[in-house]
């Protein structure tokens, strides 16, 4: 008698569905192991993907509400306005703060993020990735770029998360930051007050890091 057993095989982020067996591919595919196979017949699940910021002057709610626009995410909020314990219900998370309090050790941001970081460090968000986006002045204040990305990193690798999105140094002009780590960014720096003109082309390179790494769909 042939099996009707419903397999349901955990897809990658990247894939935002979750897959459901079918006829014609359990009959293509190779005898599994107890008579399971695997189906390319899928039902889409999204994957919730939070996208949350602080900001003092705009320029990071910005380039979040990019986030949210154009790739199936949820609207950006800003982290000063959410419920902390409500970060447990999504599947990934976009996160970006500014820099300004230059050369702090912490609460670098200077915005709402101060608050919540050791409470969102003490979570259990495993199993989750996050990328993460910063604003800074790579000119004024280039001896501290994106310090505050840092912070974000530590806090959601606290909580179990799987950080992705690092970015490449090239094409920035900066003294130091913190926020390189083994000689790449760990999230994506944007330079709003003087580099505005490369924000949507890092935009896009940080997009297509973030399909390879699985955070959102390809
Ligand atoms: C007083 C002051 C301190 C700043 N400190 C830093 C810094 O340490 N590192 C950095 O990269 N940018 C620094 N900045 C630049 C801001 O991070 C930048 O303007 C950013 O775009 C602000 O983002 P927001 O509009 O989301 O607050 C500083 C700006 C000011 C005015």
């Amino acid at each position: 008698m042939m099996s009707m057993a419903l397999n349901v095989v955990p897809a990658p982020l990247s894939h935002q569905c979750r897959r459901v067996p079918g006829r014609a591919a359990r009959l293509q595919a190779p005898a599994l192991k107890g008579s399971r196979a695997i189906s390319r017949r899928s039902v889409a699940v999204s994957a919730k993907i939070g996208v949350f910021y602080s900001t003092s002057t705009g320029n990071t709610e910005e380039i979040a509400e990019w986030f949210s626009d154009e790739n199936d995410c949820e609207a950006a909020q800003d982290i000063g306005d959410i419920e902390l314990s409500t970060l447990s219900e999504y599947d990934g998370f976009i996160i970006g703060a500014p820099t300004w309090h230059t050369g702090a050790d912490a609460a670098r941001s200077g915005t709402a993020w101060d608050d919540v970081l050791d409470e969102i460090a003490a979570l259990d968000l495993s199993g989750k990735k996050a990328a993460i986006f910063g604003l800074g002045d790579s000119g004024a204040y280039g001896d501290y770029f994106c310090d505050s990305m840092e912070e974000l990193y530590q806090t959601f690798k606290s909580a179990g998360c799987e950080i992705v999105g690092q970015t490449p140094t090239d094409g920035y002009t900066f003294t130091d930051s913190k926020s390189v780590i083994d000689g790449k960014f760990i999230g994506c720096p944007f330079d709003s007050d003087n580099e505005a003109d490369m924000s949507e082309e890092r935009y896009a390179a940080f997009i297509t890091t973030l399909k390879a790494d699985g955070l959102i769909p390809a």
